[in-house]
């Protein structure tokens, strides 16, 4: 089976709610994909709508180019942990994987490789109810892993997580796309994603925003920002304007410069002899990007929260 997601002009309500409007997108092999947006913006429905958990008023979601509904053993070919809390607490957890696999016609040794896998240990012989919020995502995550799909979907799997938590869960999230599968994990925060996405697919009030490379939102947000520290500000200033880059005084011996690349900043002092002792160029980070770019999403949000 392929290792695919598409989702092709997904749509729901709920009431007077359109949760989900008209959304596109593709989850490719061998990638993590990240699925961002505000609380309320559509994730969760629209993951539960590629599980066929909730039917879509329009659109379809795809798994490998099929339904979810046309699998024949579905944990082989999508993994999911949607919501940590819903194993019975009075159930052990490797008995609730044991379950699991059998009714999906799954060797029991999968269950003990997934307990390895997930680094439960022990804690796998106890019952639900007992575990920490950690243990209780693994025991998810372990479920998600048993029938060895290629297409894996996490919601929110980092939320309320310990720094070792997180670390682990981001680990897993690359090990698993650098076997080839194909992995969605949503989160409301971006910074979360900072070195697990190599994709995201940004959504605001059920809407496509972005559908973009990590690389290529970060080059877009860096710009051709460079900081620029010389003794001779004037004149740096007065050469730098004159070959078309906008500049900013920042304080006596520091400039913005924005429109050339440090490469050319560089190579126009250099030509001038004019002195300098740091060129650098700005890198966004992941946050600033997302704020760039739901700025206008971000404003429109203000004005009508002013009215209201
Ligand atoms: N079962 C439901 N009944 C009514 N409204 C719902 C239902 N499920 C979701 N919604 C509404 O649909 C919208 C999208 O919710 P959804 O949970 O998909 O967003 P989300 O992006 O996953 O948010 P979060 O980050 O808070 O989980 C919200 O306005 C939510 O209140």
């Amino acid at each position: 089976m392929e290792a695919t997601i598409e989702a092709r002009g997904l749509r729901k309500r709920y009431g007077s709610t359109l949760a989900v409007d008209d959304l596109s997108f593709t989850v490719a092999a061998g990638q993590v994909t990240g699925f961002v947006g505000p609380n309320g913006a559509g994730k969760s429905t629209t993951m539960r709508m590629i599980l066929g958990l909730d039917a879509p008023d329009g659109g379809t979601a795809l798994v490998g180019g099929r339904p979810y509904h046309s699998l024949r053993t579905p944990l082989r070919a999508v993994g999911a942990l949607l919501d940590a809390g819903a194993v019975h607490p009075g159930r052990r957890a490797r008995d609730h994987l044991l379950w699991m696999a059998h009714s999906n016609g799954l060797p029991r040794r999968r269950v003990d490789e997934v307990i390895e896998q997930v680094g439960m240990g022990p804690a796998a012989r106890r019952r639900a109810g007992g575990f920490s919020l950690g243990m209780r995502q693994r025991l998810g995550i372990a479920a998600a892993l048993l029938g060895d799909p290629p297409v894996l979907l996490f919601d929110e799997p980092v939320n309320g997580l310990d720094p070792e938590g997180i670390r682990w869960i981001r680990g897993l999230l690359r090990s698993l796309a650098a076997q080839g599968r194909a992995v969605l994990v949503s989160s409301h925060l971006m910074g979360e994603l900072e070195g697990s996405a190599d994709h995201l697919v940004v959504v605001g009030r059920g809407r496509l925003i972005a559908d973009t490379s990590v690389a290529a939102l970060l080059a877009t947000a860096s710009g051709d920002r460079v900081a620029l520290r010389t003794t001779n500000r004037a004149e740096a200033m007065a050469a730098l304007a004159n070959a078309g880059a906008t500049v900013a005084a920042i304080d006596a011996e520091t400039v913005t410069v924005s429109g050339l690349p440090a490469q050319r900043v560089v190579a126009l002092l250099t030509e001038r002899g004019l002195p300098f002792s740091e060129v650098v160029a700005h890198r966004a980070s992941l946050e600033e990007a997302y704020m760039e770019l739901t700025r206008d999403a971000a404003e429109f949000h203000t004005t009508v929260g002013q009215e209201a």
